[in-house]
């Protein structure tokens, strides 16, 4: 089959700006690869590749299925009828969260470290099939590929929410049930810079700033939020300005 996905020309012109060959690419010996017109991501020990596909059924059933308005993670930003906040999802990881918001009708400006998965996401917005639905959420997504400490520091227009979603602690094992959590696992090892992270967002933030944890974590940094929202294994801590 013909690969027509503009991936593979990205996958090459990254593999140029690092300088080293795309096996190599961040910690571990991942591969990248075009798979279903897909960039996809191998990474040793996971069987199948891992990729973004915004319109398959995960995405897709936790826009419709997963609770609008009301669920816990739209609450903690702050949506209510009529106030759609403006976002900084400061760590981007699979977009899983930030399809979400988009899909409520925020805009979303997605902020990912790792030069590998901030490719994933920009692929995945940049696939020519997808249902209208989906494409008008995508539209309200961009991606940057960034340390969000460093960006958020020169941010010019400043969003009303940053939301964080730090990678969890890695004796925490219910986070390394599912296969791309193990990939990120591999591929960025634990977080090191959130309590810096939080301590920048604040400062940034118009309305507030929303930490998801896992449920009983300590907070990041030891800072007390102001008030924390809890489901069923998630704890989000917010951090509200006004
Ligand atoms: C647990 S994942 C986020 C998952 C995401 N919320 C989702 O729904 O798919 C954490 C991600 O944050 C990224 N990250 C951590 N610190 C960062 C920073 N300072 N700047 C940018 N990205 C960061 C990591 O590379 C990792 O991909």
């Amino acid at each position: 089959m013909a690969v027509t996905s503009a991936a593979l020309p990205r996958a090459k012109l990254l593999e140029t700006k690092l300088s080293v060959p795309i096996k190599v690419l961040d910690k571990s010996f991942v591969q990248l690869l075009v798979e279903e017109q897909r960039l996809s991501l191998q990474v040793p020990d996971i069987g199948k590749p891992v990729f973004i596909n915004f319109s398959s059924g995960k995405y897709d059933h936790r826009r419709k299925f997963g609770g609008g308005k009301g669920q816990p993670l739209a609450k903690a930003v702050g949506m209510k009828q009529g106030h759609t906040p403006k976002i900084i999802d400061a760590t981007a990881g699979f977009a899983r969260d930030a399809f979400v918001l988009a899909s409520l009708g925020s805009t979303v400006t997605m902020l990912e470290q790792s030069p590998v998965i901030s490719l994933l996401i920009e692929d995945a917005l940049q696939q020519e099939e997808m249902e209208d639905e989906v494409r008008h959420i995508t539209q309200r997504m961009t991606i940057h590929h960034a340390n969000a400490i460093d960006f958020l520091s020169t941010v010019q227009e400043r969003p009303d929410v940053i939301y964080m979603d730090p990678m969890y602690p890695s004796r925490d094992k219910s986070a390394l049930v599912k296969k791309e959590m193990q990939a990120l696992h591999q591929l960025i090892g634990p977080d090191t810079n959130s309590e810096e992270l939080l301590s920048v967002a604040r400062q940034v933030a118009l309305r507030r700033v929303v930490v998801k944890r896992p449920k009983g974590a300590e907070f990041v940094g030891n800072q007390k939020p102001s008030a924390s929202i809890q489901s069923k294994n998630t704890r989000y801590d917010l951090y509200v300005n006004s």
